[in-house]
């Protein structure tokens, strides 16, 4: 049995980066790297990854190696998913003992400050002295769940949001481990600290109370040279990278390079929420300036101090970005876009959907939330989709990517082609309700909703004269849907479904209170930041979330572990169905249209099933034979908070 220094062997073997590059490689190639640990009974486990070799031969390290834990079934092609997901999977948890790898093994004080290893108090006797830990430690040893105890008594103490979250930052900097289970085990409590609301003033803020990257900064300064940037990056076997431009957080606008902060928070839900391993998660914002005059002047700002690049300049950045990010991760690598302005977003996703994995959030994520959340209120208010009118007061990413996914269900259920479908929905924009009139100076992505109508300018009196069953804030403007509007749907509608999308809370086109209150108790309301329940007349209503945070991460686990190529709409449809699969009786008698997000994780390996199964039923996966359970494989792929024993 073998016992190397990590450091050593890659050094032998001649591996200076885990990219292999069109240019300068020399006699480089790529190759296959297995690192092999043991177990407790000295079994091997393996990793593979794609690493360049120079002038070298490669040596098996170890034979046969035979993996950790099997998961069931074995698979030939696409199996980089299983060796990944299989050392932190749950179902490795029992009873394993591992080496804790990092650039070298870690021990003593570096084992204290490698959050990926890191137990703090939880460390045994016996791991404190086969890692040099003695005296650097005080004597007590700390269960895991004492731990996760003492961390949430701790940020229940701090008042304000934004100490809550600096302080999750730095415990998930700290021991991450305990970061992400202490986030699964409170999750309905701890996700507006780590995700909306509170990382919209994280990322207004992110300049001051920045203190440790969290992910990889490309600039206008690193164009040429993308490859170099992605190979300082720690980790190789990225998954799933969610990358923003910053020029369109939540609802707040241009944040320029202080966007960081979405990516970092839609990652750590990739992990809590959807059971992606960290270290296969990549956050990435990309600067080419603000327009933001507030942030060019704040001495804190931590990006680029110029104007926004645009046009040439911009696509030739996100070209090189994207081309590098496949030749560096490969074919199977998603790319979550996140927070872009509309006038990027739609054309990305156009340019990219067919050469890689791409998945806009913003757009698709939402729409397929969106439409679980109608599919779940129509068992309540009765009907099918097209007997529904829709209002939407916003036309960009969300709303217009909402419209066409109830467009395509509608089409779908009635055989109706899609031109016909679209006429049941109707947007607003800032210049009014999108009508045929307006045509010719409507962007791309807003002509199919310019309908035959006269021209309105507000929303009330669309609302009037459209009558809609559904109405739906997609504007990022808050107190938007204001009392007699709330009460114009609630006198056209027995029970009006209302959706206030925006986030973070103080973009919400109207609050919880507000829509119950002024619908008499009627409305079905949920909203994309949380909002407290509401008593009205004795009755308390729960409001449910409306955010793609219910869809993205068992989205992504769904294309991640069937090793799927391609996004396609009906895996978008898919996991809508699976959302809604997941609400119980119990559920809508509390007025709800989604399920809690207690039980996130189950919900997540549903979904990412039913996106699975759709992609192998379009040929799109390649991780052969497809399981037989997937819901089974899903949560074996999961990534697992407990800690691990060291040997
Ligand atoms: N809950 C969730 O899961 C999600 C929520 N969101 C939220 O939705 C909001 C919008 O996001 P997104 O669609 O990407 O943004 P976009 O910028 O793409 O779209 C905003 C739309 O709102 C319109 N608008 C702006 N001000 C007004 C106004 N006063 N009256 C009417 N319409 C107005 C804009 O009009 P015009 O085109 O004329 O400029 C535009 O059509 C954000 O707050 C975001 O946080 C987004 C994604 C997911
Ligand atoms: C939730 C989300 O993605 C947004 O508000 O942009
Ligand atoms: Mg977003």
């Amino acid at each position: 049995m073998i016992s190397l220094n990590r450091t050593t062997f890659l050094t032998q073997m001649g591996v200076s980066g885990a990219c292999s590059t069109p240019s300068g490689t020399g006699n480089r190639r790529p190759m296959a790297l297995k690192v092999v640990s043991m177990d407790s009974n000295g079994r091997a486990g393996e990793r593979s990854g794609s690493v360049l070799v120079e002038n070298s031969t490669v040596k098996e390290i170890a034979k046969p190696p035979s993996p950790v834990v099997e998961v069931e079934p074995k698979s030939t092609a696409g199996s980089w998913a299983q060796d990944a997901y299989v050392e932190d999977s749950a179902a490795a948890m029992d009873e394993q003992i591992m080496t804790p790898w990092s650039v070298s093994v870690a021990s003593g004080y570096n084992l204290l400050r490698d959050p990926r290893h890191n137990k703090g108090l939880a460390f045994t006797e016996k791991e404190r002295d086969a890692h040099y830990l003695r005296g650097l430690l005080p004597p007590t040893i700390v269960a895991q769940n004492l731990q996760v105890k003492k961390m949430l008594h701790n940020i229940r103490q701090y008042q304000v949001p934004l100490q809550k979250y600096m302080a999750m930052m730095d415990l998930q900097e700290r021991n991450e481990k305990l970061f992400y289970k202490l986030l699964i085990d409170h999750v309905e409590e701890l996700l507006p600290v780590v995700y909306t609301p509170t990382v919209g003033e994280a990322c207004q803020k992110y300049g001051s109370i920045f203190r440790q990257p969290q992910g990889l900064y490309i600039s206008l300064r690193e164009k040429g040279r993308i490859l170099e940037v992605l190979r300082n990056w720690p980790e190789k076997n990225i998954q799933v990278i969610v990358v923003t431009d910053g020029e369109r957080i939540l609802g707040l606008g241009d944040l320029g390079c202080q966007g960081m902060g979405i990516p970092v928070g839609k990652l750590s839900l990739y992990t809590a929420l959807g059971g992606v391993r960290p270290s296969a998660c990549l956050p990435v914002t990309i600067d080419v300036g603000t327009n933001n005059e507030e942030l060019l002047n704040d001495e804190f700002y931590i990006g680029l101090r110029q104007k926004r690049a645009t046009g040439q300049e911009y696509a030739e950045l996100m070209d090189e970005f994207m081309t590098a990010v496949k030749q560096c991760y490969g074919e199977k690598l998603l790319i979550q876009f996140e927070d872009f302005a509309n006038h990027n977003a739609f054309d990305l996703l156009a340019k990219y959907g067919p050469t890689h994995l791409v998945f806009n959030d913003d757009i698709q994520g939402t729409a397929s939330v969106v439409l679980a959340g109608l599919i779940s209120a129509l068992k309540v208010v009765g009907g099918s989709l097209a007997d529904h009118r829709f209002l939407f007061l916003g036309a960009g990413e969300a709303g217009t990517g909402i419209a066409e996914l109830i467009a395509l269900e509608i089409s779908k259920q009635t055989n109706a082609p899609l031109e016909e479908t679209r006429k049941k929905v109707w947007l607003v924009d800032s210049k009014g309700l999108i009508v045929s009139s307006r045509k010719d100076t409507l962007q791309h992505f807003k002509k199919p909703w310019a309908h035959e109508h006269k021209p309105i300018k507000k929303l009330i009196d669309a609302v009037k004269e459209i009558k809609p069953t559904v109405l739906i804030g997609t504007s990022g403007v808050g107190r938007t849907f204001t009392k007699e509007v709330v009460e114009t749907m609630a006198s056209i509608n027995e029970q009006p479904i209302i959706l206030s999308l925006s986030n973070p809370t103080s973009q919400s086109e109207c609050t919880a209170e507000e829509a119950y209150k002024w619908s008499q108790g009627r409305a079905i309301f949920a909203s994309g930041s949380p909002f407290d329940p509401v008593k009205f007349k004795g009755k308390m209503f729960v409001p449910g979330q409306a955010n793609n945070a219910y869809i993205f991460p068992g989205f992504g686990l769904g294309l991640i572990m069937s090793g799927t190529i391609r996004v396609h709409d009906d895996m978008l449809l898919a996991a809508s169905e699976a959302l809604a699969s997941q609400v119980s009786q119990e559920d809508f008698d509390k007025g709800l249209i989604y399920p809690p997000f207690t039980n996130i994780r189950k919900i997540s390996a549903h979904i990412a099933a039913s996106v699975a199964a759709k992609a192998y039923e379009l040929g799109l996966a390649t991780r052969l034979p497809q399981p037989k359970d997937l819901v089974k494989y899903a949560e074996s792929c999961m990534y697992s908070p407990s800690y691990q024993n060291y040997r």
